[in-house]
């Protein structure tokens, strides 16, 4: 089912899009998230801004209405990860991350660990970061393509019990067929047309991620260093309206 309508009905917002706030202080972070309304985007809180802020900048964006995705790509021995994924849910988060390289026994734990929560929120793993193409795989001994690794590390994910993945959205619409339309993709690497791919390698626009079968765009400088920010944002979420009246 279109995860733009099953988000409606939960009366959240209908846009798939999640905001990366990778702001170097609370301060700026909060300036930007005062601009911005929960009905038009989530937010994704990383590893710069959550280093900077601490745990209580994320409190302060879902007591603002936010959805927050805690993206601290937690990686090390199965109990620490598992003991660091019921912290993320206590905080109150929407979602949060792990790598799928740490393997199924470490993902397992997380997934039990959060499975005994009240409000479990969901958890995802990444398998190749989308900044990633083969020369680097092959840096460090991994010899398949990008696209292989990312289908052999979602399958393992999916087996490990999790609600599904990041990936790019270059790799969607095969990770749907093969894993299923419930098992959420989450791709960042989103570029409109004319920005830059910074140091993104695998990359898609935020309509042509969707049709993939992303489920969520997680979109940074092209909304957070663009001039007009919020007028970025309305574009691409007239666009995914647009997109989605066509297919009815
Ligand atoms: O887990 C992530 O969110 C993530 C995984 C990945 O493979 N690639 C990736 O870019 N990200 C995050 O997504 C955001 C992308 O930001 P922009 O490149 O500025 O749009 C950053 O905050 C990254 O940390």
């Amino acid at each position: 089912m279109n995860p733009l309508i099953l988000d409606n009905a939960a009366g959240v917002t209908a846009s798939p899009v999640l905001v990366a706030l990778d702001f170097a202080t609370a301060d700026a972070a909060l300036a930007f998230a005062t601009r911005l309304d929960p009905a038009e985007c989530r937010l994704k809180v990383g590893k710069e801004l959550f280093t900077a802020a601490g745990p209580q900048l994320v409190e302060q964006l879902a007591a603002r209405g936010f959805q927050v995705f805690l993206d601290l790509k937690f990686h090390d021995i199965p109990n620490t990860v598992a003991q660091a994924c019921k912290m993320a849910a206590d905080l109150g988060v929407w979602m949060v991350n792990v790598h799928a390289s740490g393997g199924r026994r470490m993902m397992s734990a997380a997934a039990d660990a959060l499975a005994h929560c009240s409000q479990p929120p969901l958890l995802i793993a990444v398998t190749v970061l989308t900044s990633m193409e083969a020369a680097d795989l092959a840096e460090i001994g991994i010899t398949v393509s990008p696209h292989e690794q990312v289908l052999r590390l979602a399958q393992l994910t999916r087996d490990s019990g999790l609600d599904g993945v990041v990936c790019s959205a270059q790799e969607a619409s095969e990770l749907k067929s093969l894993l299923g339309q419930d098992f959420k993709l989450v791709t960042p690497g989103i570029r409109l047309a004319d920005s830059a791919a910074d140091d993104q390698r695998r990359v898609m626009t935020p309509v042509a991620a969707l049709e993939a079968g992303a489920d969520y765009l997680v979109i940074g400088r092209p909304i957070t260093r663009a001039e007009d920010p919020l007028g970025v944002l309305s574009d691409i979420n007239a666009d995914i309206r647009a997109w989605q009246q066509a297919r009815g």
